[in-house]
């Protein structure tokens, strides 16, 4: 039975993520930018003459647990502290403890229209027992809402987003308590299907999201290691 209208919806989609997550970068991927641990790969895709270029980011940050990364993504409390291209987001609908819808005004970026994005955005849990830390995931995924009502000047963006994280435990002292955040490290790939909802200069919008995703990834996971330092370990 449903727990409520978009169960299926989120339960697709996250599937999707689970198996697209495993596949090898094939060719086809572009490895556009390279940073310490971060790997930022995109494939070239136009439809209609809209980039809508796939990204696909690998990284890894020790210190941290997958737990505490896809926290404080999805948490909307944070967001404005790490979100730097928002100028706005808010919840417009709680669908259920880990599930929500969220609207968003993202930051004009010239000489595009301002685009606005509402999001069902799910976080879960999926513990595999063979292995010994669970995978931690948040999805993004636009969704129409009526407290969302598209308005003009501004374009709404179609967008499906997944944070998928694992947790890995170095050198794994003899009882769990004794592990300190040197021993953890959180293994993420993030991947964004971003439409623009409407045209954009291809050249520009290929360069912003160049420049953009990494410094956003970069941003966010240091905000995290900032925030997680001197707190207790969340697995
Ligand atoms: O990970 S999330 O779910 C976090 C929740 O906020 C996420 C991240 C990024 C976007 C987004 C939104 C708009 C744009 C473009 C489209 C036309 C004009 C702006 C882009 C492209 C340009 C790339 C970019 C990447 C990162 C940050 C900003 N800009 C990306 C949406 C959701």
């Amino acid at each position: 039975n449903r727990k409520h209208r978009l169960a299926y919806d989120v339960e697709r989609v996250v599937q999707e993520h689970l198996t697209y997550v495993r596949e090898e970068i094939s060719d086809g991927w572009d490895l556009i930018h390279q940073e310490g641990e971060m790997k930022v790969y995109r494939r070239e895709v136009e439809e209609n003459g809209i980039v809508v270029d796939p990204l696909k980011i690998f990284h890894s940050i020790k210190g941290v647990t997958g737990h505490e990364i896809c926290h404080y993504f999805w948490d909307y409390r944070y967001r404005m502290e790490w979100e730097t291209t928002l100028d706005s987001t808010k919840i417009i609908e709680v669908l259920e403890p880990d599930t929500v819808i969220f609207f968003q005004m993202h930051k004009r970026v010239w000489p595009a229209a301002q685009r606005d994005s509402c999001f069902w955005s799910h976080i879960r849990c999926i513990s595999n027992s063979e292995e010994d830390q669970p995978t931690w995931l948040v999805v993004n995924y636009t969704t129409p809402h009526h407290l969302a009502p598209i308005k003009s000047p501004h374009v709404r963006l179609v967008a499906n987003v997944a944070l998928i994280c694992e947790t890995i435990i170095n050198e794994p002292p003899l009882n769990i308590q004794d592990i300190k955040r040197e021993n953890i490290e959180c293994k993420l790939t993030y991947v964004a299907f971003v439409n623009p909802g409407g045209w954009v200069p291809s050249a520009a919008l290929r360069s912003v999201a160049k420049r953009e995703y990494p410094r956003f990834l970069k941003r966010f996971t240091s905000y995290v290691l900032e925030q997680t330092r001197d707190k207790p370990i969340l697995f």
